[in-house]
């Protein structure tokens, strides 16, 4: 088979230091590639002509657009206008810079939040577009949505290999653990942790406890991602999730159950639910080899793990 990111191909991982970009960096690795990557202190991704700049002196073969101003459900609804214009800024950046550069393959991550809030489930690429978006992460969608209108204005204009992966909830080592900001997934995992360690015998979670959610862990993302920069070259976004999804209750029962915490879970219903499901539809990314490796369960404990010994102190 053809291969659109040549063997020993020398690829820029923005934002490797985060929970999908050091999975991806490492899987990159792994392949043999040569991976660049630059800190937030060294390059601050929203200044354009910083990041043009670096861009054309290193000249790499392909870019891997993973960073972005990203958090939980109460991160998206309190600071509206950070995550608009932070990520429209690093997206403008990047993908103009990697053009300006004559970088001809590029990957931008998007999220399954695009997606309108009562698509159809699961959801296909295709509902793009097609109804009102959630309004807890409006601001972020949309600057997730232009981020894919760019890449295909570069395809279209250019002739640009550049594509765009929507995962759906992540997690893995490496993960945003605090309780305010973070996803849901670490903000269990913690708040279980504590409960236990302070001897507490009930946890408050937000919201009802009734939407569905699908996580899939930040190595299985990385695998997605491999094929995607290898072996996909069209206009429309490709899902990347696992195809299974819990409600946030049953997904308590199991962060509980790893981290051995037995106590009652109670549920703060002045805080948002957000989106009631989004299931994304996988059938494009498995026709091109995808099969997700890492079950809910182990992956949560592994995750766990690497927060109790790996966590950065
Ligand atoms: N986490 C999730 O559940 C999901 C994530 N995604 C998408 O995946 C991508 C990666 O997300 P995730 O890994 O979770 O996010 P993280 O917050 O874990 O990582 C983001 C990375 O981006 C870097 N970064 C942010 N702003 C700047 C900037 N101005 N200049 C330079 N670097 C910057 C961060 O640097 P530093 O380390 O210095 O902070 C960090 O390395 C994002 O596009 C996100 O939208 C999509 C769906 C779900
Ligand atoms: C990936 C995706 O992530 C975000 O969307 P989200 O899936 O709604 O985000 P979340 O992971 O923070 O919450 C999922 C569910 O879980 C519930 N919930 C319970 N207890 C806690 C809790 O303690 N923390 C959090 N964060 N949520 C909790 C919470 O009320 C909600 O019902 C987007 O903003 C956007 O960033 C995006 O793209």
């Amino acid at each position: 088979m053809t291969t659109l990111l040549k063997p020993g191909a020398r690829v820029f991982v923005a934002g490797h230091r985060g929970l999908a970009g050091s999975a991806i960096a490492r899987a990159l690795a792994d392949a043999g590639h040569e991976v660049l990557t630059r800190t937030r202190a060294g390059l601050d991704l929203r200044d354009a002509e910083g990041t043009a700049a670096f861009l054309r002196a290193a000249r790499p073969d392909a870019v891997v657009l993973a960073a972005a101003t990203v958090g939980g459900i109460m991160a998206n609804q309190r600071f509206p206008v950070t995550f608009l214009e932070d990520n429209l800024r690093i997206q403008l950046s990047v993908i103009a810079g990697a053009h300006a550069a004559d970088v001809d393959r590029l990957l931008f991550l998007g999220s399954s939040c695009i997606y309108p809030k009562h698509a159809p489930q699961p959801i296909q690429e295709e509902a793009l577009l097609t109804g009102p978006l959630e309004p807890t992460n409006e601001a972020y969608a949309l600057a997730k949505i232009a981020g894919i209108g760019q890449v295909q204005a570069y395809r279209r204009q250019f002739g640009r290999r550049y594509i765009a992966a929507m995962p759906t909830n992540l997690y893995g080592p490496g993960d945003n653990f605090d309780p305010e900001t973070s996803h849901v997934l670490p903000a269990l995992i913690r708040r279980f942790h504590d409960a236990k360690a302070a001897g507490r015998d009930e946890v408050v979670l937000w919201g009802s406890g009734t939407p569905r959610r699908e996580f899939l862990h930040s190595a299985d993302l990385a695998a997605a991602c491999l094929l995607l920069l290898r072996g996909y070259d069209e206009d429309l976004p490709v899902n990347v999730g696992c195809g299974e999804d819990l409600t946030i209750a049953a997904l308590a029962e199991t962060v509980a159950g790893a981290v051995g915490f037995t106590g009652r879970t109670a549920w703060d219903r002045t805080k948002p639910d957000g989106t009631p499901r989004k299931l994304l539809d996988i059938a494009r990314l498995r026709a091109l080899g995808f099969a997700p490796r890492t079950p809910l369960a182990r992956g949560i404990r592994e995750t766990y793990e690497w927060w109790l010994h790996a966590r950065p102190q």
